[in-house]
């Protein structure tokens, strides 16, 4: 058997034994043992972090904090690997130990929910970019990232896994709850609550937000200079093979068979629906 397919958790039961139960939250295993050192994590008050539920635009917003904070170049920024420049706080490379000691300022990432995330981050010791992407696209986005990521190749159906989604059996939980918990904390001073979809929409209205947060000055002209350079980072994602924002709507118009899974979501979602009206 080749050493891929010898990897492949194929069934269910296989893919089940890859998580662990931490507090009530599925979490993937390489957040195994170190839960209390990240509860504890030092965090210095020039450090930024940005924090989503997997597959909700983190790499673009990575990008775009990146410009915005360091006034980089777009086009040195679409060279780069930006998952190089931004350490995940959990992933074991390159570990808590050398996070620790990162020269400032530091630009965090994690996937963790509110309550997991070091207790200084709670007390509003660093500045925290939070962004939240519609679930029916973000569901479709999580779906193919397990079927293609080596160490899962998930190999169950979409109607599966969306199921899972539901009962909130993914990795890093529920959905509706990480994106609930870090709505209640929108207001804290060190929070910025930031929507995927708003990107597209209302590219400069986010710009100005990130700059006020994050304490860059910048008048109207050198505004615009920034979110055009932001512009090209979210053009540049935009290939052939990229598909508009609400493509999920398209999937589940297809494939008659997931109908009632888009019911679900839809009546699930009805509660995200009222918070985007009150926002
Ligand atoms: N400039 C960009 N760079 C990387 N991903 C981008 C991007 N603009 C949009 N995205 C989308 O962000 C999603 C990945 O999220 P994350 O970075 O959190 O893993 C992908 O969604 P799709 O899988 O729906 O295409 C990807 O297309
Ligand atoms: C399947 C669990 C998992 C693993 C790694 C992730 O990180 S990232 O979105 O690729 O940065 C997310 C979820």
């Amino acid at each position: 058997m080749a050493e891929s397919e010898a990897e492949t958790p194929s069934t269910p039961g296989e893919f089940e034994s890859k998580y662990f139960e931490f507090h009530g939250v599925r979490l993937p295993p390489f957040c195994r043992g170190k839960m209390e050192e990240i509860a504890n994590f030092p965090v210095r008050p020039s450090d930024v972090w940005i924090v989503t539920y997997p597959k909700s635009g983190t790499s673009l917003l990575q990008e775009v904090v990146y410009l915005v904070s360091q006034g980089a170049d777009p086009d040195e920024i679409g060279l780069m690997n930006i998952d190089e420049q931004l350490p995940v706080l959990e992933y074991p490379q390159p570990g808590l130990d050398i996070i620790k000691e990162l020269t400032s300022p530091r630009l965090v990432k994690s996937h963790l929910p509110y309550r997991f995330l070091p207790s200084d981050l709670h007390s509003g010791d660093s500045k925290v970019i939070y962004m939240a992407r519609n679930p029916k696209d973000l569901v479709v986005s999580y779906y193919q990232f397990h079927r293609s990521l080596r160490t899962m190749s998930y190999r169950g159906t979409f109607q599966e896994f969306c199921r899972r989604f539901m009962n909130d059996k993914l990795g890093y939980g529920s959905w509706f709850e990480h994106v609930q918990e870090f709505w209640e904390h929108r207001t804290d001073a060190n929070v910025l609550f930031l929507k995927y979809e708003d990107m597209h929409r209302d590219l400069v209205t986010m710009v100005e937000q990130l700059a006020r947060f994050l304490g860059v000055p910048c008048d109207k002209a050198q505004l615009e200079a920034l979110t055009e350079h932001c512009h090209q980072l979210v053009d540049q994602c935009c290939n052939a093979e990229a598909l508009p924002v609400g493509r999920a709507h398209c999937l589940f118009a297809q494939k008659t068979s997931l109908r009632w899974e888009g019911r679900a979501l839809s009546s699930q979602l009805h509660c995200l629906d009222l918070i985007h009206v009150t926002a």
